[in-house]
């Protein structure tokens, strides 16, 4: 029977060497077309995306551009334009894909924005990296000169940091259930989702980006759905990642990871999140599962395939 499943796309899914729009909608033609494996087995997809790069990208245009005609857009309005970029990309490259394979299914891209709570410690303390890598000499220049603080991003170089406050709920989440219990195939909560907070009048944006992972991971929970997929560079996590003594991990219980965690086994930044937000799923739904993999092994994932399975309770069952 066909399962309910969230898609989370990682950045190679939407961005690889070329960063230009027509680069863009290449990468994600190509994932696209992996992506329908899963309408092809029966399936409803949800599927959310990453927007870091793009959105450091855009804030970075508009501190070169910015005057008092035209002032810069503050961060929460710069997250719903990537949401909307990246939506409209994916809405048309997901309809190509849907006609070339003879599907009939439609697609669509709902503006999402994301509860967060104004008090959430995140905000003194911004560790979500966004934008391009930088060397150190680059970034201490940029701090020195703008204030803004940045890190170096799981051995890949230094990036800007951003807060990066957890999602409490999803204002949207009704709509987007309702679309998918009528067929339709959707993408939300892109970008993590756009960051507001609960005001008298309805909501406002507040300035921060929220991790995809944890975004999706609780967008999987409100719409009920039996696996949240967070698709990555990599086809499983790894303890002792890139050392001699590499461990792939297969089924994994919820134990097992937070002993990880403890142990700094999974890199702030990149796996760690991933990880955090399976866990969180595993927790929020029990009997449903949380799997991490790569793009490429999306097909192959409930035919033997090789990835990172993290179910609540002992012991973990087969994909
Ligand atoms: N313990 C680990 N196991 C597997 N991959 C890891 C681990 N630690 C770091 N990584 C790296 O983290 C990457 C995923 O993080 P990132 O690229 O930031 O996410 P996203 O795909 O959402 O953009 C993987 O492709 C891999 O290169
Ligand atoms: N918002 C977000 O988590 O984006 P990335 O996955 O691209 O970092």
């Amino acid at each position: 029977m066909g399962k309910r499943i969230v898609v989370a796309l990682g950045g190679n899914a939407i961005l690889n060497e070329d960063p230009s729009t027509q680069g863009q909608i290449e990468a994600l033609r190509h994932t696209s077309k992996q992506l329908i494996e899963l309408i092809k087995q029966g399936h409803q997809l949800i599927i959310s995306h990453g927007n870091g790069p793009q959105v450091g990208n855009l804030l970075l245009q508009q501190s070169i551009a910015q005057s008092e005609k035209n002032p810069a857009l503050p961060l929460d309005t710069c997250v719903a334009m990537t949401q909307g970029s990246i939506g409209y990309w994916l809405q048309n490259t997901m309809n190509e894909a849907i006609a070339e394979a003879g599907l009939n299914q439609q697609v669509a891209s709902i503006v999402t924005q994301v509860v967060v709570d104004e008090n959430d410690p995140a905000f003194s303390n911004p560790t979500k990296p966004i934008g391009p890598f930088f060397t150190q000499e680059e970034a201490e220049k940029l701090s020195s000169e703008t204030g803004e603080a940045y890190v170096e991003d799981s051995g890949r170089g230094y990036r800007k940091v951003v807060p990066s406050p957890k999602p409490q709920t999803i204002v949207e989440y009704p709509i987007i259930k309702t679309l998918i219990e009528n067929g339709y195939v959707t993408v939300s909560a892109g970008g993590g989702g756009i960051p507001v907070k609960k005001v008298a009048h309805g909501y406002e944006g507040v300035e921060a980006v929220i991790d995809k992972d944890f975004a999706s991971a609780n967008l999987a929970n409100l719409v009920e759905a039996d696996y949240l997929f967070l698709l990555t560079g990599v086809d499983n996590v790894y303890v002792n990642y890139n050392k001699p003594n590499q461990e792939k991990l297969e089924d994994v219980t919820i134990d097992q990871l937070q002993a990880w965690i403890a142990e700094d086994q999974f890199a702030p930044g990149s796996m760690l999140p991933k990880v955090q937000a399976a866990i969180a799923f595993a927790e929020s739904r029990p009997g449903s599962k949380a799997v991490i993999t790569s793009l490429e092994n999306i097909g192959a994932i409930f035919d033997g395939g090789s990835a990172t399975v993290v179910m609540a309770g002992n012991p973990v069952q087969a994909v």
